[in-house]
């Protein structure tokens, strides 16, 4: 867990053993310990150099420990007596230094990093705060405001602005542990009074008051509802106007206040659940280790849309060659500008220069006969779909890997069209593409093993969190957003606005609510979707009730919405109104409030009061009872699966973990009484209806929501 050796005959050199971040577990933390005391106690040693192994420094407390009851040697006591020992102490940092591996290296006298570290007091994103003196440190060393930017947002350093910040002593691109070592020899003998950070005076920040009041609303504002980063303000302020004895006991009174809430477990479950998701396996045995990815080196993209020019512009920035198709030359040639424009802008952002010579644009799909991968990005209509995926097992060599983005179609009613179904595979990516985070691998029952580690490898390659799922309607995500909407709009038929609506579920922690997102996204998708499903239009049967369809509760308020031509945000009305067309600034429309008092009335529905509890139980429980069901059809793996997708992709709140893990939070016993209580009164709602996986969780006892996959192994799986 730790090594020593004695190198150039007097400096030890002590390195963490705790692959793959040399996390500092309790075992690496005793090793630690009883190295340094040796290496102190040794008289043949003068100077000690603390690095890792396998060109990591360290990774920081080991996470998982704190799922647990604490043990071993505490860390603030050892990282005191390193800073307090006799004999100079050099940080060799190479990889990462994060959390309490950076509080490690900020006890060190000295500190040398390789060019390439990264640096950083990421706690804030586990629901924590940096508690090994972190808080405490730092700001005496690089004053106020920029430890507070550091320790508030978690951001990761660069070595270059860890050395600007006077964070480290140097930066080298040689072998840090040899420049350590040297370095080392040169200190030893050399007071070391002024080089323990905890002895320093934190330099003075005028109106220190001013500027704690405005980061804490910048935080408030951010990240509604997040404790943490309130926490670490106070903490900060504990720097700036206490002595470190005192400071470091404030840190950790904080510290306690963190570590066993909600919000805390909830982030770090994100944290390890994000990791969990890459990790896919199919019933036959392959899996993410197991298979091998081909080596993609030019793509195609077919349609210049929005969804087309984002992904465009995620493949190239990662150095992908880029043939982008599109039908009309008009069509092709706003699609180019507006690449060109958005690679333009991302790579004065990045420093970097766009990297254009990798794209072509084209009107014939003759072009792509080379190509690696293709991914069509046309408008969400089948039978164009079919059309140009017959056109690609034409034109295409029989090794290109064929994708599609569609958001919830039959990937492999594609597939079946193809000479080659095995190589066929969704990749449904996010809107905007260049920007969201979360791609879904849809998973057809032909593609191959081969064809999803590829697509997965890219969808890793481009930055993207790639989950693994099934092929049904809607996928994952899409296929849990309709009992979230549906129960939004019934909520308004029962008496609630739009604006109550999202304010509570704004006040849960989305950063926007459902009607709001509904604005952003186009509300003419769904309805182009209701309408095709003979939910609303002129197919739908005169003498079919007007609030039932498909012998359940229906409401045609979105419809009739729509039918006024309000599309959202792109028409300047929907939900909301907006300044002009493309306008961001939702205001409730009374328009909308007249349309729900006519609507209510007509139907003779008595208004009522409803709460914010019933607002969040009736979304939020629908949502993750219809998660349960994607995990009994096999379209899931894990519930990690569906909270990554849901924090990444529809923005919920991550200190709440994601809707599956929330449901545990809550109580899967709580809540199947109140889905049980809700879909009583509403029996034409089969969404309220608690699914089987549910009760029999809740039968056995409600395990915690990484032990829910014991209970799924048996069930058929499409994964
Ligand atoms: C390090 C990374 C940047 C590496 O990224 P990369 O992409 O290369 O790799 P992966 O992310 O895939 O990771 C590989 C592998 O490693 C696992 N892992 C990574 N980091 C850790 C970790 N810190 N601990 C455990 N495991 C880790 C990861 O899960 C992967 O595993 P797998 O099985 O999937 O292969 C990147 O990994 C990264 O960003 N890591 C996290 C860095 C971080 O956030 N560090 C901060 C940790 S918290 C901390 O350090 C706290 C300190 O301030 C110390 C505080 C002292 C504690 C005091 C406790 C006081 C409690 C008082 C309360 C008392 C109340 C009571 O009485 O109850």
């Amino acid at each position: 867990m730790a090594r020593y050796e004695l190198v150039k005959r007097s400096v030890a050199l002590i390195t963490l053993t705790n692959p793959p971040v040399n996390a500092l577990s309790s075992a690496v933390r005793h090793a630690m310990a009883k190295s340094m005391e040796r290496a102190l106690n040794d008289p043949k040693v003068t100077a000690v150099v603390i690095c890792g192994e396998n060109g990591r420094f360290c990774g920081g407390a080991d996470i998982r420990e704190f799922a647990g009851p604490l043990r071993g040697p505490p860390l603030v006591p050892l990282l005191d007596a390193i800073e307090a020992g006799q004999k100079p102490v050099v940080a060799a940092i190479e990889g990462v230094a994060l959390g309490g591996g950076f509080e490690l290296a900020l006890v060190c006298h000295y500190r040398i990093a390789h060019f390439k570290a990264r640096l950083g007091l990421p706690e804030v994103t586990l629901g924590l705060l940096p508690a090994a003196g972190g808080t405490q440190r730092l700001p005496r060393l690089i004053g106020i405001p920029a430890a507070l930017e550091m320790i508030t947002t978690g951001r990761h350093l660069s070595a270059q602005e860890a050395l600007k910040l006077g964070i480290l002593d140097q930066v080298t691109e040689q072998n840090t542990c040899e420049v350590a070592v040297e370095f080392a020899l040169r200190a030893v003998g050399k007071p070391l009074s002024s080089r323990r950070v905890s002895m320093l005076t934190t330099p003075c920040t005028p109106d220190l008051d001013a500027l704690l009041e405005a980061v804490t609303m910048q935080v408030k504002k951010k990240a509604r509802g997040v404790m943490a980063p309130l926490a670490c303000i106070q903490a900060v302020r504990a720097a700036a106007t206490m002595p470190y004895s005192k400071g470091i006991k404030r840190e950790s009174e904080l510290m306690a206040t963190l570590f066993n809430s909600g919000q805390a477990q909830a982030l770090q479950y994100c944290f390890f659940a994000q990791r969990t998701a890459g990790k896919w396996t199919l019933p036959n045995g392959a899996q993410w280790n197991n298979s091998k990815p081909r080596e993609i080196r030019s793509a195609a993209i077919i349609g210049l849309g929005t969804m087309g020019r984002g992904i465009v512009v995620s493949l190239a920035r990662v150095g992908i060659s880029v043939i982008a198709v599109e039908s009309e030359k008009k069509l092709l040639e706003t699609g180019k500008q507006m690449v060109i424009g958005m690679l333009e802008r991302d790579a004065k952002r990045r420093g970097v220069s766009a990297s254009l010579n990798l794209l072509k644009f084209t009107l014939s799909l003759q072009d792509l006969k080379d190509v690696d991968l293709v991914i069509e990005a046309v408008f969400e209509d089948m039978a164009l779909k079919k059309r140009v995926f017959q056109e690609l097992s034409k034109v295409c060599r029989p090794a290109t890997v064929l994708c599609t983005n569609t958001s919830g179609l039959d990937v492999d009613a594609l597939a079946g069209v193809t000479d080659r179904p095995h190589l066929v595979v969704g990749m449904h990516f996010f809107s905007p593409a260049h920007v969201m985070k979360l791609l879904e691998v849809v998973c057809g029952p032909r593609s191959s093993s081969e064809t999803i580690a590829t697509a997965m490898s890219l969808g890793k390659r481009m930055g993207k969190v790639s989950v693994a799922v099934g092929n049904c309607p809607g996928f994952v995500g899409n296929r849990m957003l309709k009992p979230y909407l549906d129960q939004a709009t019934f909520l308004l038929e029962e008496g609630a606005t739009p604006e109550q609506v999202d304010k509570a579920l704004e006040d849960f922690g989305f950063a926007m609510g459902v009607f709001r997102m509904s604005d952003l996204a186009g509300l003419d998708v769904g309805w182009r979707i209701r309408k095709e499903s003979g939910l609303t239009g002129p197919d739908v049967d005169p003498k079919n009730p007007p609030r039932r369809r498909q012998g359940r509760r229906y409401c045609p308020v979105p419809d009739m919405i729509c039918e006024q031509g309000r599309f959202g945000q792109k028409t300047g009305r929907g939900w909301y109104m907006y300044d002009k067309p493309g306008g961001t600034n939702a205001k409730p429309d009374p328009l909308i409030q007249n349309l729900l008092e006519m609507y209510r009335s007509r139907y003779g529905i008595q208004p009522r009061n409803i709460s914010d509890q019933e607002i969040i139980e009736r979304c939020l429980f629908a949502l993750a009872n219809e998660g349960f069901r994607i995990l009994e059809d096999g379209i899931a793996a894990r519930p990690e699966d569906i909270d990554v997708i849901y924090l990444f992709g529809y923005g919920f709140p991550r200190h709440r973990g994601g809707p599956m893990f929330y449901a545990s939070m809550v109580g899967l016993e709580r809540v199947l009484q109140r889905l049980e209580h809700y879909h009583q009164a509403n029996p034409d709602v089969p969404h309220l209806e608690p699914s089987p996986l549910f009760k029999k969780l809740v039968a056995c006892g409600s395990p915690p929501v990484q032990k829910w996959r014991e209970h799924i192994k048996t069930m058929h799986s499409h994964l």
